[in-house]
């Protein structure tokens, strides 16, 4: 269960590479009633060191997860928060009070892997796991099912209604919470 003292809430954003977690999360932050923290957590790692070491051939960083939970823990107890990262089951349950899958056609999203210039290698594995919903499962399995949305990233009209719901969303659970809106 989510923290009930936090002002503000924890908003994970999460989906497989490419599936737009940063374009909305900072549209999201721009357009949201209360001010939100929008954290990328993959750059955080960079440029905090967070991590074991780097991987070449996938081109990625084997993540420190406890010293990033570390690091994490005391932002999140703020609330305000948008958590950007490519999975969620490290974060514990009670961080979250909204969990958002987003999810996109494999065949465009191989095109924006492809635009960003990831090995083929690293495509094919993200498309794969689009494929087979490897993020929305995890995400299922690690928080109640009433807190985890699957929404679809496609066009722009997708992102803007996305966005929208998001921000209603936001609105409820401060009134639910009794906050002034
Ligand atoms: N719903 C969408 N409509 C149009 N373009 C999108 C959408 N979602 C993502 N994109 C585009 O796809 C690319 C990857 O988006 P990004 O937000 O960086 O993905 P992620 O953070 O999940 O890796 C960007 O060029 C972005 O503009």
């Amino acid at each position: 269960m989510a923290s009930p003292s936090r002002q503000a809430p924890v908003i994970i954003i999460t989906g497989t590479p490419g599936t737009g977690k940063s374009t909305h999360a900072q549209m999201l932050a721009d357009e949201s009633p209360i001010p939100l923290k929008h954290i990328n957590v993959g750059e955080w790692v960079k440029e905090r060191g967070l991590y074991e070491d780097f991987d070449q051939e996938w081109q990625s960083y084997t993540v420190d997860e406890d010293k990033l939970l570390d690091e994490l823990e005391p932002v999140v107890a703020e609330g305000g928060i948008i958590l950007d990262w490519h999975t969620c089951e490290i974060f514990p349950e009670r961080w979250a009070d909204l969990v958002v899958v987003l999810r996109c056609d494999h065949t465009r999203l191989w095109e924006r892997l492809e635009k960003r210039g990831y090995p083929l290698k690293k495509i094919e594995e993200n498309n794969e796991a689009e494929i087979m919903q490897v993020v929305l499962e995890e995400a299922r399995s690690s928080y109640p099912a009433e807190i985890v949305v699957e929404l679809k990233s496609e066009g722009t009209e997708d992102l803007e209604a996305n966005v929208e719901r998001m921000v209603e969303w936001i609105t409820l659970w401060r009134k639910d919470h009794g906050e002034e809106v």
